[in-house]
């Protein structure tokens, strides 16, 4: 991150609800992110992910709150937020029956001056390793080259914001390695990266995360602050048992418990009781605190949100 990115606005979002009739799907969202950050979004299914970034794109008005994306108010300003950002979905963003170039230029051209896009497709071409695929048509690429595409278009105009969403579903482990390099080169010169992601193997590779629940935030921070906030609510353990999974989970101070190795990977309780099982305590991974913050959340609230 350079001096200047490190002043520049990034992404601040005050307060923001969105209703759908009756369906509150966004209930009072508060975060912030500088520019050079990877800021992970996670949360279930209609959980308001999709929402938030409508919302961040000017596509989407909130129903209350006021949201900033580089310094634009995306309520008073949207044509001038989409003017500043990058944005890829799953499918939709590649043309396969365009060249690699041509896609590139394509979206080049709907936000640069025509004298600028060839030199913007070259550097991005060389910056995602693309040259070598420059003329193929997109449609012939693997998986994990398409998709290295997508983000490349996404940010071909120097975007300050970029928003990928789920940018490594169906990839392989090492494609997805080497798009989570480019996610972060992407936030290397300077920009905010918001993504989506359902692996929460990959959730640690953002710098921050929020977790959302039901609209609401239930926790936001570092993944290791996240781990901490989920061990002041529970306990991770192991136990080699063969008793019945629905035994275990039944049994008093387990919130959960599911198959792991020779035994069963448990949640149990903070502070309540120990159950009646070899135990073996250990370190949390980012599943296992998703896990705890939405059922802390679900039943009372208590691991709400503290930055
Ligand atoms: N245009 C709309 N009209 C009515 N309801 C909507 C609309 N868009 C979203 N919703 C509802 O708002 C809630 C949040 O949806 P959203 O798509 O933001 O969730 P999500 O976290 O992105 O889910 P997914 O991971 O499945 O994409 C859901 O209950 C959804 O059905």
């Amino acid at each position: 991150m350079d001096a200047q990115s490190a002043s520049a606005p990034g992404v601040r979002v005050e307060g923001v609800s969105r209703r759908f009739g009756g369906l509150l799907a966004l209930d009072r969202v508060s975060l912030e992110v500088r520019p050079g950050e990877v800021f992970g979004l996670l949360g279930p299914n209609g959980s308001g992910k999709t929402t938030l970034i409508r919302i961040l794109t000017g596509v989407l008005l909130p129903s209350s709150g006021s949201a900033q994306v580089a310094g634009l108010d995306v309520g008073r300003h949207p044509e001038a937020v989409k003017a500043v950002i990058g944005y890829s979905t799953q499918e939709a963003s590649v043309y396969r029956d365009l060249t690699v170039r041509e896609n590139l230029e394509f979206r080049a051209r709907l936000y640069l001056e025509p004298k600028g896009v060839p030199y913007a497709v070259q550097e991005t071409l060389r910056r995602f390793g693309l040259q070598e695929f420059a003329d193929r048509l997109a449609g012939s690429l693997s998986g994990g080259w398409r998709q290295r595409l997508a983000i490349a278009q996404a940010v071909v105009h120097g975007p300050r914001v970029v928003f990928l969403d789920e940018p490594t579903t169906g990839l392989n482990p090492v494609s997805r390695r080497t798009i989570w390099d480019l996610i972060h080169q992407e936030a290397m010169r300077g920009a905010v990266v918001f993504v989506t992601t359902h692996y929460m193997d990959e959730a640690e590779r953002c710098h921050r995360l929020a977790l959302l629940y039901e609209g609401k935030i239930i926790a936001q921070g570092t993944p290791h602050e996240l781990e901490q906030l989920a061990l002041q609510n529970a306990r991770i353990a192991y136990s080699e048992t063969t008793l019945p999974l629905e035994q275990i989970r039944r049994m008093p101070g387990v919130l959960d418990g599911w198959p792991s190795g020779n035994g069963v990977r448990l949640i149990l309780e903070g502070g309540g009781p120990t159950p009646d099982l070899p135990l073996q305590t250990i370190y949390p991974n980012l599943e296992d605190v998703f896990i705890v913050l939405t059922k802390y959340h679900a039943n009372s609230g208590r691991a709400e949100v503290r930055e």
